[in-house]
């Protein structure tokens, strides 16, 4: 399929990070807003805001998210983002989008960490009178703050569920902070009925996507590290774990240092569940589109496999049933012509 076809192709989306996603036109946007100088041509922003070409690790990579949390700090800033990552996700013809993003990184300005979920969920709401897309919101603990921090992130966002907020995550430093040290902030938000994907298996460790599948969260983020641990993705495949590929952000923090090391195929062979994500369209300097394109010419994918990625999607998605059903109809419409 040509790029024209891949991009009128219908799709899903369950791991985008809001800070990670901005367009370079609401980044200027939001710095008006605070009176922040940034450099005037659009290529040397943009310099600023992608992940380096020579990042190292995902340490390296996550340091680029500094550069945008302070223009994420007030009601009206949130819901402007949030409203404009939705936009891009349309433009490409996404049709179920779920967008993450770390309260906890958005409550310098004076917010509290619901009412930064609730600007959020604003943004998207905004969007979906504007857009054919159904976006909801995921907020994010993050491994590297005490356990605690988190806990009160998801204690005061619990009562948000269900009204555009279906879940939570945990993203951030990963190779420092393994799942095992996570597991008490990650029962507080099981206990208040918080649906769970987890960031895990970036950092060559698949004992921390184990792990994560062990405390029962149903969807993984990245899941890299199983690439080569054949009874790792056999339990992944018996316990119907959705996984949440991101292949441009894998090459970049070198969770996957060469295509050989990128998990599909292992997964795809063993009939795992697993969708195609952006991860952050600004910072990865990409689009579903793009990823589309890279796995058709990596990996010969074809119009079916990505059908049968995003109604894994629609499956794993934190949305009640019916909804699913209308999505799906939906998916199958788009796809009958290219099947
Ligand atoms: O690939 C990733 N792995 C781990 N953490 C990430 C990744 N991408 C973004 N974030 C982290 O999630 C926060 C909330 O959106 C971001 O600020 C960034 O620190
Ligand atoms: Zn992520």
């Amino acid at each position: 399929m040509d790029f024209d076809t891949l991009h009128a192709l219908g799709k899903t989306e369950l791991h985008c990070h809001l800070d990670g996603s901005l367009s370079l036109s609401c980044i200027r946007q939001l710095a008006k807003m605070i009176n922040r100088p940034l450099p005037a041509s659009d290529d040397t922003l943009r310099q600023l805001v992608q992940a380096p070409a020579d990042s190292e690790n995902l340490a390296d990579y996550l340091k680029t998210f500094d550069f945008v949390a302070p223009l994420l700090q007030t009601k009206k800033a949130l819901q402007l983002a949030a409203f404009d990552v939705v936009a891009q996700a349309a433009e490409e013809n996404v049709r179920y989008i779920e967008i993450r993003f770390a309260p906890a990184f958005s409550i310098s300005g004076g917010l509290s960490l619901s009412e930064a979920t609730e600007a959020v969920i604003e943004g998207l709401h905004q969007a979906m009178t504007k857009f054919d897309i159904v976006a909801k919101a995921l907020v994010c603990g993050m491994r590297q703050l005490p356990n605690a921090d988190n806990q009160a992130m998801f204690r005061a966002n619990a009562a948000l569920l269900g009204n555009g907020l279906v879940g939570g995550d945990f993203a951030g430093n990963e190779a420092d902070f393994p799942t095992s040290v996570c597991a008490p902030a990650i029962k507080t938000a099981q206990a208040l009925g918080v649906p769970l994907t987890f960031h895990a298996g970036e950092c060559h460790c698949p004992q921390n996507i184990a792990e994560a599948i062990f405390l029962g969260i149903p969807r993984i983020g990245h899941a890299t590290a199983c690439f080569d641990q054949p009874d790792l993705i056999q339990k992944i495949v018996q316990t119907h774990t959705t996984i949440e590929l991101c292949l441009t952000s894998n090459l970049q923090t070198k969770a996957a240092r060469s295509l050989d090391k990128f998990p599909y195929q292992a997964l795809k062979a063993a009939g795992a569940a697993i969708t195609i994500n952006t991860d952050n369209r600004t910072v990865s300097n990409t689009t579903l589109t793009h990823e589309y394109e890279l796995y058709q010419t990596y990996f010969k994918t074809t119009a079916a496999d990505f059908l049968a990625f995003n109604l894994n999607g629609i499956n794993a998605a934190f949305i009640s049933e019916p909804a699913k059903q209308t999505l799906r109809n939906r998916l199958q419409q788009d796809y009958a012509a290219f099947l």
